[in-house]
């Protein structure tokens, strides 16, 4: 299959797609692949590091409120679309797909109108402004959450789950060891992030909870978000950080290490959900407020429900609920196991594949 593939902005838009096209590439391997993502995106660091070619527009995101920026983006949005069909010429693929992001709303809008089959894939639970625009042009719509499903024209909708799922799921038995990092591999350890970019708040509360955790019988790798280390790291010039407490800026290999994990401290990021799930890892959610119909608290809720996750709302997060809550699971190994068994009845390890078989539809139906 000739795919090109566009979303972009964020890693719960990257990854996905990189996981979906980890799979085609084992079960169709002749496939060619062309990535296009914005100028600026994180996209410009992991696609390329995944191997596959990357192409860049410039696109920006329309304003909620009436402002001139958004003449700059429509006409930004205008010339994409025109930069678009010349990739899509030269490129000729088969089938397209977006995973959301401003960018993939330009390319999956300029292949729509050269009818190319299309295909987008919904990560949230409340759709994203690219996807619901773009839902009335493309072809099948794929989706991770029930919630999703009203939000589109029902005909074109497929619950297909979300491919990072699958690739996580199949690293199960990865032999990763912590002392790469420093660590052990003799003590449960616990991972934070704050989304793939890092959260102010959650980095706050960790550097105040450090003193403490210095004092545990577990370890922690903290992951800063790339942007957010040097503020982090000045923050630590006057605090001991234990051997058992790891400081990064970015985690860049997770389907190797998050098997690996004992539990998790995050935001409620959907493809982050999507890959927790998967593997049945306990967590602590802190959903970011700061999200469109603050959707990262319905992620959350799914699981809180069913007792895979405890939550967290960002406004009563400080050192001492994030270490009371810490405690409570990575001090009771029969907790965690609770928590892995309820994640794992919601996982959707098969993702990958029902996604092929979405794209493969597309295909099928224009001949
Ligand atoms: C602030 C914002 O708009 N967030 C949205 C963004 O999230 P964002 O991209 O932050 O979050 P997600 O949780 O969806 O994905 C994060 C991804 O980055 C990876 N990761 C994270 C840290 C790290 O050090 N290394 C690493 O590889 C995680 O394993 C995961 O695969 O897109 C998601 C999917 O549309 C939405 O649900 C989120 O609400």
């Amino acid at each position: 299959m000739r795919l090109l593939v566009s979303g972009g902005g964020t890693g719960g838009h990257i990854y996905p797609a990189l996981a979906l096209i980890e799979r085609l590439k084992q079960v169709e391997p002749d496939t060619e692949v062309l990535y296009v993502g914005t100028t600026r995106g994180l996209e410009n660091k992991i696609v390329p590091a995944a191997g596959l070619k990357l192409k860049t527009l410039h696109t920006q995101g329309f304003k909620r409120s009436l402002s001139l920026e958004n003449f700059k983006t429509l006409y930004l949005f205008v010339k994409s679309v025109h930069d678009a069909k010349k990739i899509i010429r030269d490129f000729h693929p088969d089938v397209v797909l977006g995973t959301g992001g401003y960018v993939s709303g330009a390319v999956l809008y300029a292949a729509a109108k050269m009818h190319i089959p299309t295909v987008i894939h919904e990560q949230n639970s409340v759709v994203g402004i690219t996807n619901k625009f773009l839902s009335r042009y493309v072809d099948e719509i794929a989706i991770a959450f029930e919630a999703a499903r009203a939000q589109f024209p029902a005909n074109k909708v497929h619950m297909t789950g979300n491919p990072r799922a699958q690739q996580v799921a199949a690293n199960l038995n990865s032999d990763y060891s912590w002392t790469n990092d420093g660590l052990r591999d003799d003590q449960p350890t616990m991972m934070i992030f704050g989304g793939s970019q890092g959260a102010p708040k959650i980095n706050q509360s960790v550097v105040d909870a450090i003193p403490e955790f210095n004092k545990r019988d577990y370890q922690v790798i903290f992951a800063t978000g790339q942007k957010r280390y040097q503020k982090v790291m000045e923050k630590l010039r006057n605090v001991s950080v234990g051997k058992n407490v790891k400081v990064v800026p970015y985690i860049p290999d997770m389907p190797k290490k998050l098997p690996k994990v004992a539990a998790l401290v995050s935001r409620a990021g959907a493809t982050t959900i999507a890959e927790i799930t998967a593997l049945g890892i306990p967590t602590i959610l802190i959903p970011s407020p700061y999200v469109t119909a603050n959707h990262q608290v319905k992620n959350a809720q799914a699981l809180v429900k069913k007792g895979a996750a405890l939550m967290i709302l960002e406004d009563q997060l400080d050192a001492r609920t994030l270490l009371l809550q810490a405690d409570k699971i990575m001090e009771n190994a029969a907790v965690r196991q609770k928590m892995a068994e309820a994640s794992k009845q919601i996982g959707k390890p098969n993702a990958a594949d029902l996604l092929i078989d979405v794209l493969k539809k597309a295909e099928r139906d224009h001949q």
